[in-house]
């Protein structure tokens, strides 16, 4: 399984910072939708450029003009770049005609979906590289957030996917565990202390 680092920092300054803290413990650098709306596109081509050896990924969110919003996002450096689950599936094709063209990928973000399980089946037929169980920074902070809905769905639905929503030490091997393939931790490393160990970490967690 994959580590990933989810950087919801809001300058690239801090980006580059932390990212240079923890790169040597994580496989993929995500540069959150607040960073990219505060820094925009420039910020994917520093930390790919700080980072030419990760993989960068861009979480956009984009709900419209998919290959539009993708195509700009792998000309700036990016790897992977988000869309919505909930977007159209002609805007989840459409960013999935850029990634072919640059050779990168999409990730489909099923934040807000109900049925998570055959949204993603759906969106891996479209083209997908992969789909993120997402619960994000607000859902968390609900009272009763339990991270289990997002492992159960990953495993029923039988396809590649990461798990984002407070993956923390205490948690990372069940997700492991569910059969991701990829942890995403934000919080858990950008709140930390010392950034540094917490990636070291969850590295030696899921070893
Ligand atoms: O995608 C995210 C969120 O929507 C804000 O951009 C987070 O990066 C993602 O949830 C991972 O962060 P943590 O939940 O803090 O681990």
């Amino acid at each position: 399984m994959k580590l990933q680092v989810a950087i919801d920092l809001l300058t690239t300054e801090a980006a580059l910072e932390l990212a240079g803290q923890v790169a040597e413990y994580v496989d993929i650098i995500e540069l959150g939708t607040p960073l990219i709306k505060a820094e925009g596109l420039p910020v994917i081509t520093a930390v790919k450029n700080a980072h030419p050896d990760k993989i960068v990924f861009a979480d956009l969110k984009t709900m419209d003009a998919g290959e539009l919003e993708a195509d700009i996002a792998f000309k700036a450096g990016a790897d992977l770049v988000t869309v919505l689950g909930a977007a159209d599936d002609s805007t989840i094709a459409g960013a999935v005609k850029a990634a072919k063209a640059h050779n990168k990928g999409v990730v489909v973000d099923l934040i807000g979906i109900e049925d998570k399980v055959t949204r993603a089946q759906e969106v891996r037929a479209l083209g997908a590289k992969f789909v993120e169980m997402h619960a994000g920074l607000d859902e968390q902070a609900k009272p009763g957030f339990d991270l289990n809905g997002l492992l159960r769905a990953g495993s029923e639905a039988r396809v590649p996917f990461s798990v984002a929503g407070g993956v923390k030490l205490e948690t990372i091997a069940d997700v492991q565990k569910a059969g991701a393939d990829v942890a995403v931790a934000g919080g858990a490393i950008y709140s930390a202390e010392d950034p540094a160990l917490a990636a070291k970490q969850l590295r030696a967690a899921i070893a």
